[in-house]
C-alpha cells in the first residue's frame, strides 16, 4: 500500500505530456491551475458533506470515496506546481515527536 502514493506520482508525471482527449490528468493540465484548484474545492466540500452525513449515518464509504477524489485532485494540484507526495510526506514526517500544542506556544514565543 505503501507504494500508492508513488506509482500514482509515476503516472501523474508521465500524463503531462498525454494527450487531454484520452486522458483525464492530460485534460486537468490543460485547463490550467485554476481549473485543477476548481476541483480540488469541490472534492473538499464533498467530502465535508459525506463526513457529516457519515456522523449521523454511520455510512463511511462515502467518505473513503471523497477522500480519495480529495487526495487525487491534491496530487494533480502538487504535480502542476512540480511538487508530489514526497514533498508532502517529508513534511509530515518532520513533525514526528512534535505535539501540534507545543508547536503552536512555540509560535507566539
Ligand atoms: N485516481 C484517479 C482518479 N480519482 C478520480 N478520478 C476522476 O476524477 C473525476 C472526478 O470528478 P467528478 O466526480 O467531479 O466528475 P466529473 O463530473 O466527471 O468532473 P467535471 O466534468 O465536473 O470536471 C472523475 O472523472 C474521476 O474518474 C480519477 N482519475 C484518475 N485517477 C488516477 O489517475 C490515473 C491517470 O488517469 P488518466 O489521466 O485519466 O489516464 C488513473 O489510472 C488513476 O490511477
Amino acid at each position: 500500500m505503501s507504494d500508492v502514493l508513488e506509482n500514482l506520482t509515476r503516472v501523474l508525471e508521465a500524463r503531462k505530456s498525454a494527450d487531454p482527449e484520452k486522458s483525464y490528468v492530460a485534460s486537468l493540465h490543460a485547463k490550467g491551475l485554476n481549473k485543477i484548484l476548481e476541483k480540488v474545492g469541490e472534492e473538499c466540500t464533498e467530502t465535508l458533506l459525506a463526513a457529516k452525513d457519515a456522523e449521523h449515518s454511520g455510512e463511511t464509504r462515502a467518505v473513503i470515496s471523497e477522500t480519495a477524489d480529495l487526495w487525487f485532485h491534491c496530487m494533480v494540484m502538487l504535480s502542476n506546481l512540480g511538487l508530489s507526495s514526497k514533498d508532502i510526506l517529508a513534511e509530515l514526517s518532520s513533525r514526528f515527536d512534535l505535539s501540534g500544542l507545543e508547536e503552536k506556544a512555540s509560535r507566539s514565543k
